[in-house]
């Protein structure tokens, strides 16, 4: 009876948090009272946007990631949903969501990592400068949160259009005193793996053999692939350089186009993003050689701000890697990509100091 008592008991308090009017009362979705807390030693995570196309299909990826103890779904629509779905997954991160700007600061307290893949996609003929208008406000407000709940944790930004997002989000801080610039990282890894695929399409290879450094930034001819860089050693004939670069560079706009105004890369992205924060958070735990592609603070040109191969550790971006040999072709690219980035460096800058 005694067993009975308390099986009913904990049954009791389950259901009291699966009414409306506890979700309502609680001003976190999740079920405070339960006994299964996961317990797992790791790390707290927040994804931003966490109802998107992109945000969904991370949250579900990110409950997978065996570093992740605790895992804050925000949004400000349909997190509850996202939330009540993801949470079902028997593995060890446990969920919790949060809707709308009122529990924004509650989704942030606490975070070691903050994923931030809110706001609008493109659509046909659109540029993702864009989408500057709408997302630019966006970043700005949840960095603002970021300052303030959780200053200390590392940012994966890939809300479009990354080239002046990460700028915009390195002024937030800056103003609110919490600028390091180790910790935030604009998300590029969806190019490498593009490079990656197209590149073994072409050599008859696995992409998992297959590493191609991506530079510069990413949008159109900012996103420069290091083609005489890539592992194994492989040379191209002219032609494959002029095909796999531009696929590289229009790898986005392929798929916004055979969505046909549904969005742009989702699923991918996902996967890219996943891989991403799974290399920051190997970082943070201390393994040694975490090495991928990130648009970060950087001083190997003359630009504040630069993709190139970042080594992840314990306190972010700890080393950026110089660029290396470059052919003449990739020196013109790198030519055209540092003119573009620079006036996408600057109006993301001047949206905040105006
Ligand atoms: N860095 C990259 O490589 C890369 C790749 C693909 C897409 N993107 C970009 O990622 C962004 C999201 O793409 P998507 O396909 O997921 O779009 P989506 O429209 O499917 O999802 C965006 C989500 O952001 C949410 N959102 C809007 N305003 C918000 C706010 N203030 N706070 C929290 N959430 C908010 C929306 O409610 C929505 O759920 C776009 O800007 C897109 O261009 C970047
Ligand atoms: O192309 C887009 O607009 C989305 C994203 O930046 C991508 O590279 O797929």
């Amino acid at each position: 009876m005694e067993f009975r008592g308390d099986a009913n008991q904990r049954i009791a308090r389950i259901s009291a948090h699966l009414t409306p009017q506890m979700e309502a009362k609680n001003s976190v979705i999740g079920r405070e009272n339960c006994r299964a807390k996961g317990g797992n030693p790791g790390f707290k995570v927040a994804i931003l946007g966490a109802a998107g196309g992109i945000g969904q299909s991370l949250s579900l990826l990110m409950k997978m990631n065996p570093l992740v103890s605790l895992l804050h779904l925000y949004d400000v629509v349909n997190a509850p949903g996202v939330t009540a779905d993801v949470s079902h997954m028997d593995t060890g991160a446990v969920v919790r969501g949060f809707l709308g700007a009122k529990q924004l600061e509650d989704a942030l307290t606490g975070m070691d990592l903050v994923i931030i893949p809110a706001g609008i996609p493109r659509k046909p003929g659109m540029t993702r400068d864009d989408l500057f208008k709408i997302n630019a406000g966006i970043v700005k407000t949840l960095c603002e949160g970021v300052a303030k709940c959780c200053p200390n944790a590392i940012v994966n930004l890939i809300s479009n259009p990354v080239n002046s997002t990460v700028p915009i989000a390195a002024e937030v801080f800056k103003k609110a005193g919490t600028y390091d610039p180790k910790k935030l990282l604009g998300v590029t890894t969806l190019d490498v793996a593009r490079a990656n695929t197209f590149v073994a399409e072409v050599l008859g290879l696995d992409p998992r053999e297959v590493d191609v450094p991506v530079v510069g930034g990413h949008a159109g001819v900012t996103i420069l692939p290091l083609l005489s860089q890539v592992k194994p050693p492989s040379s191209f004939t002219p032609q494959e350089i002029e095909y796999l670069t531009n696929r590289i560079q229009n790898g986005g706009t392929e798929v916004v186009e055979a969505k046909a105004g549904a969005g742009s890369a989702t699923l991918s992205m996902a996967y890219a993003a996943a891989k991403f924060a799974d290399a920051c958070l190997r970082g943070l735990r201390g393994d040694a050689n975490v090495v991928e592609c990130s648009f970060v603070a950087s001083q190997v040109t003359e630009l504040a701000f630069f993709a190139t191969k970042v080594r992840l550790g314990r306190t972010g971006a700890e080393e950026v890697y110089q660029l290396g040999p470059l052919n003449e072709y990739e020196r013109i690219g790198l030519e055209k990509a540092k003119d573009e980035l620079a006036g996408s460096i600057q109006k993301g800058v001047e949206f905040i100091r105006k």
